[in-house]
Order: C-alpha cells, then sequence, then structure tokens
C-alpha cells in the first residue's frame, strides 16, 4: 500500500514524521474520511490547495450515485489527493494507514447521511456512525502521536427543541430521526474518548449544506431535477399547514468552519492509549443564521431555472423531519471566525449553473439508490 499511496501523493509524508508538523502554518497531514462525499471532497481540496497533506477514504457505498463519487475522487486525484477505497470499520485498514501516514489530524466525514432514509435501513447508520466512528477512534487512541479530531454532527441532534436559534448549550435530548440519534451518540462518544484518553476531539453541526457538488438525495438537489425533468415536486407542511424552514448553508461557508476548526484544534495528550491530561472537547454550529422556508427555496430555484415547478404541497411523513431550523453561530464567530457569507440565492445560482453544466450532462447522472426512490 505504501508504495500505491506514495505515488499518489503530491507531498512528503516523511517532512510531517516525528509529528513534527506546524500547524499555526497550515502544515498539516489530514485523513479525511468521506472525502469522496459532498462536505469530503470540498474540504480536501481546500486544504491541499493551501499545502496540506490530504489522503482520503471512503468506500464509496451506493447510498446515491457512485459515479458521482467518483467523479469528486478523479478531482481530488488531479490535485494529489488520493482517496482510499475502504470502510471505516476495517480497522486493520486503518492501522496500515496510520503506520504509513503520521496524521496530525482527523477530519471525520464519512457518515451514513439523510434524515428520512433511517427509517428504511436503520441498520446503514449503526453501521457507519456509531461501530464506524468507535473503529476510527479507537485507532486515534492507539495512534502515536494521537491526531485531533474534527467530525461532522448535525443540525439534527438539536431534534425537537422549541427554543430558536439553537445553540450548542441546548439540550440535544430529544432527536426525532434515527441519523439524529446516531449523531447524538457520536457527540457522547467523543466526549467518552476526551475524558478517558485525551483526545482532542471537535463536533461540528452542520446544517442543511447545500451546493455544487452536492448529494442527489437532498432536497435542493431532487426538487432541480424534478424540475428540469418535468416532474411534480413534494413540498412538506406542518400538521397545521405550517410551512418548514431550514438554515440552509452554503458549501464554502462550511468549508471554512471546517478548515478553520482545524487549524484551532490542539494536539491530543495521550499516547498510544495513554491519557496525559485533558485535551480539547468543543461543539461548534456551523449554520447561515438566515433560516428559510422550503417553498420560497423552490421560488428561488425557479427563478434559476427559468422553469415553473409543479408543487405538490402534502403533509410532512412522519420519517423524522422537524419544522424548522436556524443555528446561533456565536461561539464558532468567536472561536473560530466563522462568518457565513453567502446567502441562499447566490449560493443556489452557484449550485444551479454547476448542475447544468456538468451534472446533467456528465456521467455522473445514474440512478444507484440501492432501489431506494427518496422522492
Ligand atoms: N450535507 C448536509 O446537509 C449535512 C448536514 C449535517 C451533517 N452532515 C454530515 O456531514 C458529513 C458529510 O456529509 P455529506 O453531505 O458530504 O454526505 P455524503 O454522503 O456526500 O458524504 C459521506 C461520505 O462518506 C462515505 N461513507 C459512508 N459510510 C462510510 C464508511 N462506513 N466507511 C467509509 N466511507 C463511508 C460515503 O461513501 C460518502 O462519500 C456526514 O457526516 C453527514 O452526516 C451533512
Ligand atoms: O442539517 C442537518 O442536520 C441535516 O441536513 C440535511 O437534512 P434535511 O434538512 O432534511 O435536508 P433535505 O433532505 O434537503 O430537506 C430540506 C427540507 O426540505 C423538505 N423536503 C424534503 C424532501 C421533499 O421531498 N420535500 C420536502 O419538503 C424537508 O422536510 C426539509 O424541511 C441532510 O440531508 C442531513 O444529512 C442532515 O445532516
Amino acid at each position: 500500500m505504501k508504495k500505491v499511496l506514495s505515488s499518489f501523493l503530491a507531498w512528503d509524508a516523511s517532512s510531517c514524521a516525528n509529528n513534527e508538523c506546524d500547524t499555526q502554518r497550515g502544515e498539516m497531514v489530514v485523513l479525511v474520511t468521506g472525502a469522496a462525499g459532498f462536505v469530503g471532497s470540498h474540504v480536501s481540496l481546500a486544504l491541499r490547495e493551501r499545502g496540506d497533506g490530504v489522503v482520503g477514504l471512503d468506500n464509496f457505498n451506493s447510498y446515491y450515485p457512485v459515479a458521482l463519487k467518483r467523479a469528486r475522487a478523479k478531482n481530488l486525484l488531479k490535485d494529489g489527493v488520493f482517496v482510499v477505497d475502504g470502510d471505516i470499520n476495517d480497522s486493520a485498514l486503518l492501522e496500515r494507514l496510520f503506520a504509513l501516514v503520521k496524521f496530525t489530524h482527523v477530519l471525520h466525514l464519512a457518515a451514513q447521511a439523510g434524515v428520512r432514509y433511517a427509517t428504511h435501513n436503520p441498520l446503514a447508520y449503526v453501521h457507519s456512525n456509531v461501530n464506524g466512528f468507535v473503529t476510527l477512534l479507537e485507532q486515534c487512541k492507539n495512534s502515536n502521536p494521537q491526531p485531533a479530531i474534527v467530525f461532522a454532527s448535525s443540525s439534527s441532534v438539536y431534534g425537537l427543541n422549541d427554543k430558536v436559534p439553537f445553540s450548542e448549550g441546548d439540550t440535544t435530548d430529544r432527536p426525532a430521526s434515527l441519523y439524529a440519534a446516531t449523531k447524538k451518540a457520536d457527540e457522547a462518544l467523543a466526549h467518552t474518548y476526551n475524558h478517558i484518553y485525551g483526545l482532542s476531539i471537535t463536533a461540528l453541526r452542520f446544517f442543511t449544506v447545500y451546493g455544487p457538488w452536492g448529494r442527489p438525495d437532498m432536497a435542493y438537489f431532487s426538487f432541480t431535477r424534478n424540475i428540469v425533468e418535468g416532474h411534480p415536486i413534494r413540498i412538506f407542511q406542518g400538521p397545521h399547514g405550517e410551512e418548514l424552514a431550514r438554515d440552509f448553508t452554503f458549501i464554502d461557508d462550511v468549508v471554512k468552519g471546517c478548515v478553520a476548526s482545524l487549524d484551532t484544534a490542539t494536539p491530543s495528550t495521550g499516547s498510544g492509549g495513554r491519557k496525559n491530561t485533558a485535551a480539547q472537547h468543543r461543539v461548534f454550529n456551523l449554520g447561515n443564521t438566515h433560516p428559510v422556508k422550503v417553498g420560497t427555496l423552490v421560488s428561488i430555484l425557479e427563478k434559476h431555472l427559468n422553469k415553473k415547478a409543479i408543487r405538490h404541497i402534502q403533509p410532512m411523513p412522519n420519517t423524522g423531519d422537524v419544522m424548522y431550523t436556524h443555528a446561533n453561530v456565536t461561539k464558532a464567530r468567536l472561536e473560530l471566525g466563522y462568518t457565513p457569507t453567502t446567502n441562499l440565492e447566490l449560493g443556489l445560482k452557484h449550485f444551479v449553473k454547476w448542475y447544468q453544466n456538468y451534472y446533467k450532462s456528465g456521467s455522473a447522472h445514474e440512478a444507484s439508490m440501492s432501489g431506494y426512490k427518496p422522492y
């Protein structure tokens, strides 16, 4: 594997041996799990572009079109990021990878995402989000040096809370979906590994992230496809006819939040499974702070696509949705310098341009969601 990896990597892993990298200067060596995914591919590119060492890991599962994941990985390779094809549950693979590369940081984004699909395939969430996370944490715990970990949690952990905007200190004990419950479990596991082993861990609660190279299972993407193809779209509403709203967050803002989290992550304090002193344990909201109704999102898409949607308004199915999300990002602003700058109007313009130029005509337009038809 060393030969295969080194021939693909555009950086010199030996320069970061013995943990001599200066993270303040951006000289990090980062394992990005879920690198062929939407968020992972964007952050990997951003890290690579500023000179950090990046190795990806992704199992290229077929939750949504694999061709899209392969196309993202192909782009990454052009910039010197090789994505290892493997599962985070494969502890032997992780051990080999960590023996080969002295990672200073792990950006853990691999997960079974999607709120509603959890009612169809709950065990996929347990496999990737719970078992997989523990397998990765065990590897980090046993590594020497122990890398600092930044991982994707979710706005969904706020569940049925109705106090808005959501702040990091709010309770998260009423998850509305199994997906949310697994992300809540991840946050609890992070606390434990920090407490016992001194692992430095940061949880990032993303709020409905969208943009070019996005996820075809998400509403903005499937709505676009259906509008373009002349199919109806379903817009969910609450039990009393209320419109649902989301704090839609543009990918470039989320990338900046991820990079700032890595840059401010302190090293873990344990080594080879032994704890020395307490290390960093942080939680941040990465949202946009301006919730928008789903119907408004559709109107913006109609404008950019210059085509009317066929709207079917329907009661929200009982599959784990919440009515409303809204991030308070004061903590992220103060500690990470995080300030979202792209509004939904502009962000969807970027997405539609990508969809029309690449996706519609590209090779990634294949259906492979294992028979699951979300919309
Ligand atoms: N996109 C959003 O709106 C959003 C919102 C909140 C949280 N998140 C979280 O952010 C992270 C990234 O989300 P995304 O939108 O890029 O999703 P994505 O599905 O595009 O990316 C996840 C990647 O992880 C890979 N993966 C899944 N299970 C794996 C496993 N067991 N081993 C190795 N690879 C595996 C998948 O193949 C995929 O490429 C996820 O943890 C997700 O739960 C996303
Ligand atoms: O921030 C998160 O924590 C989550 O963000 C994302 O979930 P959601 O906010 O549910 O995004 P998305 O599916 O785009 O639905 C958007 C809106 O459209 C509504 N919606 C959806 C489908 C449909 O057919 N009709 C409809 O009205 C729907 O009811 C909702 O109101 C990620 O997928 C998830 O991984 C998770 O991490």
